[in-house]
C-alpha cells in the first residue's frame, strides 16, 4: 500500500523569471513555482490509481518525488507502513518508476538493457533468467529483444523500459503516462500488462490524459488541479462529486468547482 499525505515541491524561479510579475499562474510567488501545493492519495493492494490532471498540473513532480528522484518539500510518502521520504533507498526497492524521460543504454540490445537492471538488483543466475523470460513474454518482446536499443520503435522502447523498472518485483509500480504516443496493439499490451501487475496484488499509480484507460483499469483516481489535488476516491465517488455518469464530464466538472474556489 501507498499512502501519499500533503505533498509540495516548490522550484527557484530562474533569475529572468524573477521580475515577471504578470504570470497568470497562482502558483507563482515569492521567487519560487510551487509546482505541487498539497496532494494526498492511497492506493492499497491489487488496486490501480489514475493520476488525471491538466496540463502543468503537477503530476509528473509529483511522481518524480514518490520515485525518490525529487525530495519534497513538505508531506509524506509511505510505501507499507514506512516513509520513504526520510528512507530513500527503501523507497527506490519498493518502487518500479517509469518515466517520460528514461533513457536506455543504446548499445545493449533490449534484453541486455533489462538484464542490466535486473543485476544492480541483485538478481543472479536462474532467479534472473526466470524473471526476465516472464517479463518479455508478458510485453511481448521476443521479436525485438536481440536489437540494439538505439534501433528500436517508441512502443519497443516504452516496453523494454517498462521491464526495466519493475524486474525487481517493486512493492509500488508508478508509471508517468505508460502509453502517451503509441500504437493500439502496445497501448493494448501495456494495458494487459496493468492487469496483470493488478492481478498479482501490486499497486499502480499511473498518469494519464487518457480517461478511456482510467475507465478500463482504474479502481479509483486522485485529480490534481493547480498543484493540489481537487479529489482523490474511488470511480464512483469521482462520478459522483463530478456529478455525471461520464469520466470526461466529471473531470471538468470537477475542475471547474476547484476554480470557483481560487
Ligand atoms: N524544475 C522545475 N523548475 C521550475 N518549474 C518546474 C520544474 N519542474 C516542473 N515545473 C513546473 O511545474 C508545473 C507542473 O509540472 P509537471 O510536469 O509536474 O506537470 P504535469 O501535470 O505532469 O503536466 P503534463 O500533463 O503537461 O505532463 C509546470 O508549470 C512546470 O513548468
Amino acid at each position: 500500500m501507498i499512502v501519499v499525505n500533503g505533498l509540495k515541491k516548490r522550484f527557484k524561479l530562474a533569475k529572468e523569471l524573477l521580475n515577471t510579475t504578470s504570470s497568470s499562474d497562482s502558483r507563482q510567488r515569492e521567487g519560487f513555482f510551487h509546482s505541487v501545493e498539497n496532494v494526498s492519495f492511497s492506493c492499497g493492494r491489487g488496486e490501480v490509481l489514475g493520476l488525471l490532471g491538466p496540463n502543468g498540473a503537477g503530476k509528473t513532480t509529483t511522481l518524480r518525488m514518490l520515485s525518490t528522484a525529487l525530495k519534497p518539500d513538505a508531506g509524506s510518502i509511505e510505501i507499507s507502513g514506512q516513509n520513504i521520504v526520510k528512507n530513500p533507498l527503501k523507497g527506490r526497492k519498493a518502487i518500479g518508476f517509469l518515466s517520460g524521460t528514461t533513457g536506455l543504454y543504446g548499445r545493449l540490445t533490449a534484453r541486455e538493457n533489462v538484464e542490466y537492471f535486473a543485476k544492480l538488483h541483485g538478481l543472479k543466475g536462474r532467479a534472473l533468467k526466470s524473471r526476465c523470460d516472464e517479463l518479455f513474454t508478458r510485453l511481448s518482446m521476443g521479436d525485438f529483444l536481440d536489437k540494439r536499443a538505439e534501433h528500436l520503435s517508441t512502443g519497443m522502447k516504452q516496453k523494454t523500459n517498462i521491464a526495466r523498472a519493475v524486474v525487481h518485483r517493486p512493492d509500488v509500480v508508478v508509471l508517468d503516462e505508460p502509453t502517451t504516443g503509441l500504437d493500439i496493439m502496445t497501448k493494448q499490451n501495456i494495458i494487459e500488462f496493468i492487469r496483470d501487475l493488478k492481478a498479482d496484488n501490486t499497486p499502480v499509480v499511473f498518469s494519464t490524459h487518457h480517461l478511456d484507460e482510467v475507465a478500463l483499469l482504474c479502481d479509483s483516481v486522485c485529480l490534481i488541479d493547480r498543484g493540489t489535488s481537487r479529489f482523490s476516491g474511488s470511480i464512483e465517488a469521482f462520478k459522483e462529486v463530478g456529478q455525471s455518469g461520464e469520466l470526461n464530464d466529471a473531470f471538468m466538472n470537477i475542475v471547474n468547482q476547484g476554480s470557483l474556489h481560487v
